[in-house]
């Protein structure tokens, strides 16, 4: 099996190798730049939901993968404060879409004032932890829970959720989004 990955980030790519050994598949990751078709910073759940879209339909069209897949992180406003988040989106061959969202953290005014003011959040956070390519390891969602939780198992978690639907609705035949919407 041929599993194409919309990004050339490690931080994502690993996420996809470890959903590969969990669930003991014989497939061969590829990973492909993409554009995500949205802004680099996206400020919305549907603006980052979309980016994960995109991403996912152009990895696939850019190979013969029998599964392609959209990682995208990005911001969202909640009750006045912007939190960090995640979406992925899985294409299967037959051209079934599945989406999913990951978790979400609230993000320190430092970040977010950067954010409002036009920064990128890659760019802020390494600034922030006074680290380099924090977004290629453990990520904004590492340095804000002081190493708890990472990029990577943060996605691993978004996949474990677009492939265990690919493997629910392909079992019963049915199909709950197509790659038109
Ligand atoms: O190479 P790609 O796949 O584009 O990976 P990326 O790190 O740029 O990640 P995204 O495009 O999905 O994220 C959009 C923006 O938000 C930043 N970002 C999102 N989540 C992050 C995280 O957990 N840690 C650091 N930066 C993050 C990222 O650096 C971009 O500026
Ligand atoms: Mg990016």
């Amino acid at each position: 099996m041929l599993i194409s990955v919309g990004t050339t980030n490690p931080a994502k790519l690993k996420a996809v190798e470890s959903l590969i050994q969990f669930e003991k598949l014989e497939a061969v990751c590829q990973s492909i730049e993409t554009n995500s078709g949205v802004r680099a910073q996206p400020l919305s759940d549907e603006e980052t939901r979309q980016g994960a879209i995109q991403r996912a339909k152009s990895a696939l069209e850019m190979s013969s993968s029998d599964i392609s897949i959209g990682l995208e992180g990005g911001v969202s406003e909640h009750d006045g404060e912007m939190y960090l988040c995640n979406w992925g989106a899985l294409i299967d061959g037959k051209g079934h879409l599945f989406t999913a969202s990951g978790a979400k953290i609230v993000l320190p005014s430092t970040l977010s004032d950067g954010i409002k003011q036009g920064a990128e959040l890659g760019n802020l956070i390494d600034e922030f932890s006074k680290k380099h390519n924090v977004r290629k390891g453990e990520g904004t969602i590492g340095i804000l829970t002081n190493g708890r939780m990472n990029r990577s198992d943060m996605f691993f978690h978004v996949l474990l959720l677009l492939y265990g639907q690919y493997c629910f609705y392909y079992n019963i035949k049915e199909v709950v989004q197509k790659v038109t919407k």
